[in-house]
């Protein structure tokens, strides 16, 4: 918003397009990013996964491009496979809010200008909200939709949560499936033994040494 002439100018200046362009960059690239790192890594990991997301895939486009429609209609691919990888390796493992008033939380009041940190990677990882084999990889739980995965319907929110949630949250699913479809209709992959699972953070989760994966073209 800008004044101008004593009038008030409601929309976007050159310096507000450039800030939103940075903030998509930064906030969209790296993020899908490690997420196909991780289900690279994974699928790896879990070769019998791996192999039933290639059967989907050629199922239902054999080597054709992949088409939006039938996209949304992978369940393997998307609800299984995605949603477990971003359950356990959540790209974003925080978020970050300050109380701009006094609030009470759980029965403890905070002051405003607290800053509340709500540990996004410890609830995905929680026994007592997902069961003992919390930090196992088990797509399974996914099969009957999010809100059947664990014991609280929120507890999953990799794209967080609220009037701030990604804003790229479909287009980054859909760029995801449509990355892992074409690599999984071309590949066979396999992790290379110099691979060290070390995940750590630089802003996003990701895997300290590196993914080194082994493709062979099929
Ligand atoms: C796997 C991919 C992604 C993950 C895990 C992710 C995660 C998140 C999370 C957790 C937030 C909320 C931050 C908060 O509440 O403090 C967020 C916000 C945001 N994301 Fe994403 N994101 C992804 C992809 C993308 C993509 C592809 C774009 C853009 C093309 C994008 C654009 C944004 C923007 C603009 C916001 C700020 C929204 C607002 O504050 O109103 N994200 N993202």
């Amino acid at each position: 918003m800008k004044e101008s002439n004593g009038e008030l100018n409601i929309g976007m200046s050159t310096e507000d397009i450039i800030e939103e362009c940075k903030l998509f960059y930064f906030a969209g690239m790296e993020t899908t990013s490690v997420l196909l790192t991780w289900t690279t890594i994974v699928l790896s990991m879990h070769p019998e996964w791996r192999e039933l997301a290639r059967e989907e895939v050629l199922n239902h486009f054999g080597r054709a491009r992949p088409d939006f429609d039938r996209l949304s209609r992978l369940k393997i691919v998307t609800m299984i496979i995605l949603y477990e990888v971003l359950r356990l390796y959540p790209p974003v493992i925080f978020l970050n809010r300050r109380a701009y008033k006094e609030i009470e939380l759980g029965g403890i009041k905070y002051p405003a200008g607290v800053n509340l940190l709500m540990p996004l990677l410890f609830i995905h990882h929680d026994p007592t909200i997902w069961g003992k084999d919390a930090s196992e990889f088990n797509p399974e739980r996914f099969s009957e939709g999010i809100s059947n995965a664990s014991k609280y319907q929120t507890a999953f929110f990799p794209f967080g949560w609220g009037p701030r949630i990604c804003i790229g949250q479909n287009f980054a699913l859909l760029e995801a499936k449509m990355a892992l479809c074409t690599i999984l209709q071309r590949f066979s992959f396999e992790l290379s033994p110099s691979y060290t699972h070390a995940p750590y953070t630089v802003i996003t989760l990701r895997p300290e040494h590196g993914a080194q994966v082994k493709l062979k073209k099929l």
